[in-house]
């Protein structure tokens, strides 16, 4: 972990270096992805179930990949009444956010008389990567399938890993209830691979989402171009900016909540308050004594944790721009003027009673989100990952007239013949008709 001052000598050397201090554990598995993903393109099934059994310890064959109604049914049967309540409680807010979230068709005519317009449509297909090698995650199935279910895409299918052959049954309990059509026993690249290039049991689809770890993410970025992606939703990220005026052990949880998702996983508390700082510091340290995944947090808040020590809120809120986290949280007595400020965030979480784990489970807004700093350019998944826009254009004779002649203008300045023909001829014919 590393404990910064904005006011020390060489702030700006160290800080950038934060910024950067994952890329290299990044480029290493570059090259293994593409190999990964070269040998399911070439040889589909058989490296899918090959990488497959190595990585996750599984002993899975062409025709195991797929889990069965039957399966799924059993698995759903063992889940407690109260889990598929809990369940229910965040679906239903999951997808409530995401039914407001849909736009819709715009259409009208303009003073030349033409109509313009826009539509939306579903994707026909889509894969959805759940990830479950360090942990198993029902919150991103209904994350990543309930966006989809609410387009309206016809085609849902799903990857999840099953390490040592285990699945979790509240998994499959949230693919049924959030409408996914297919589900198969595979994670990491190569499943990302096999939703991409398609096998002879995985066929095709036209995207890929979710989020996954460093593996997952640097295939999706690979594939990206074959087919659609949403983000690079990788390696968890949260930022809290703290005043003094909050309890060390709570901050110190949320900094711990996104650590123990994986040992890649980046947490920074950033305060005006040093006092607050050292108490942090010193909860961290305690609760990792005792946290039970503490192995995987403390892995990562040693390598890519920091405290930084600022003047104010507005440095903080710069420093946030240039981070720009996946999360947020501003646990702050007026949140309103730094909540202004930041420009660059996937998710914000305001207020002192809420916690970013409220948005990984019930908050609403999806919880698959971009990392690396790609919230500068990307956003967190949605249902617009799973429309696409077509535009339309209709004029009759009367319009052509008056907006015709422009293009001919335009197409004969770019020296393209044919389109300033196509119109002209048109435009001729009209004018015969006068
Ligand atoms: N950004 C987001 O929106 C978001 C949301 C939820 C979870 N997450 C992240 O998802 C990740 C989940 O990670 P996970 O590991 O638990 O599950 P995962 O499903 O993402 O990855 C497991 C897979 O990684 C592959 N893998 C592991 N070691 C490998 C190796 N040496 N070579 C090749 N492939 C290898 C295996 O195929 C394995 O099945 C975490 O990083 C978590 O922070 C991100
Ligand atoms: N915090 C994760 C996104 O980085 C999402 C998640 C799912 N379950 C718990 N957390
Ligand atoms: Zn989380």
């Amino acid at each position: 972990m590393k404990r910064l001052t904005s006011t020390q000598a060489d702030f700006r050397t160290e800080f950038k270096r934060l910024l950067a201090d994952r890329d290299s554990d990044t480029a290493r598995v570059d090259g293994p992805v593409t190999e990964i993903l070269a040998a399911v393109r070439s040889r589909g099934d058989e490296a899918l179930c090959e990488f497959t059994n190595r990585f996750d310890r599984t002993n899975v064959t062409p025709a195991t990949l797929r889990i069965t109604p039957e399966e799924i049914a059993a698995a759903c049967a063992d889940v407690s009444p109260e889990l598929l309540e809990a369940l229910e409680v965040a679906a239903t807010r999951i997808e409530s956010f995401h039914k407001a979230q849909m736009p819709t068709d715009m259409k009208y005519v303009d003073a030349a008389g033409v109509t313009l317009g826009m539509r939306w449509t579903a994707l026909d297909s889509v894969g959805l990567y759940v990830p479950g090698g360090k942990a198993a995650y029902p919150s991103s199935v209904l994350m990543n399938a309930i966006p989809a279910h609410v387009a309206g895409v016809g085609r849902i299918a799903m990857c999840v890993p099953t390490p040592d052959g285990v699945l979790n049954p509240l998994v499959l309990a949230a693919a049924r209830r959030a409408g996914v059509t297919e589900i198969y026993r595979v994670g990491g690249a190569q499943a990302v691979g096999a939703m991409a290039y398609g096998t002879t049991t995985i066929a095709p689809v036209d995207r890929v989402v979710g989020p996954g770890n460093a593996y997952v993410a640097e295939a999706k970025r690979q594939v990206f171009g074959t087919v659609g992606i949403d983000s690079i939703a990788g390696p968890s990220e949260v930022v809290v900016i703290a005043d003094g005026n909050n309890d060390p052990r709570a901050i110190a949880l949320d900094l711990l909540a996104q650590a123990e998702h994986d040992p890649m996983a980046q947490s920074i508390l950033i305060t005006p308050d040093a006092g607050m700082a050292d108490k942090v510091e010193q909860a961290v340290a305690k609760e990792l004594e005792t946290l039970p995944r503490a192995d995987i947090a403390r892995a990562s808040w040693d390598a890519h944790g920091a405290i930084i020590t600022v003047r104010d809120l507005d440095e903080a809120a710069g420093l946030v721009n240039e981070i720009a986290p996946e999360h947020l949280e501003l646990m702050i007595d007026s949140p309103q003027p730094v909540f202004d400020r930041v420009r660059h965030a996937g998710a914000i979480f305001v207020g002192r009673y809420c916690p970013e784990a409220i948005g990984d489970y019930v908050g609403g807004p999806n919880h698959v989100l971009p990392t690396s700093r790609t919230a500068r350019f990307s956003s967190g998944l949605s249902v617009f990952d799973f429309i696409k826009r077509t535009t339309f254009i209709e004029a009759q004779a009367e319009s052509l007239r008056k907006i015709g002649p422009a293009a001919v203008s335009l197409a004969e300045a770019e020296g393209l013949d044919a389109h300033a023909l196509s119109v002209a001829v048109r435009l001729a014919k009209l004018d015969g008709a006068r």
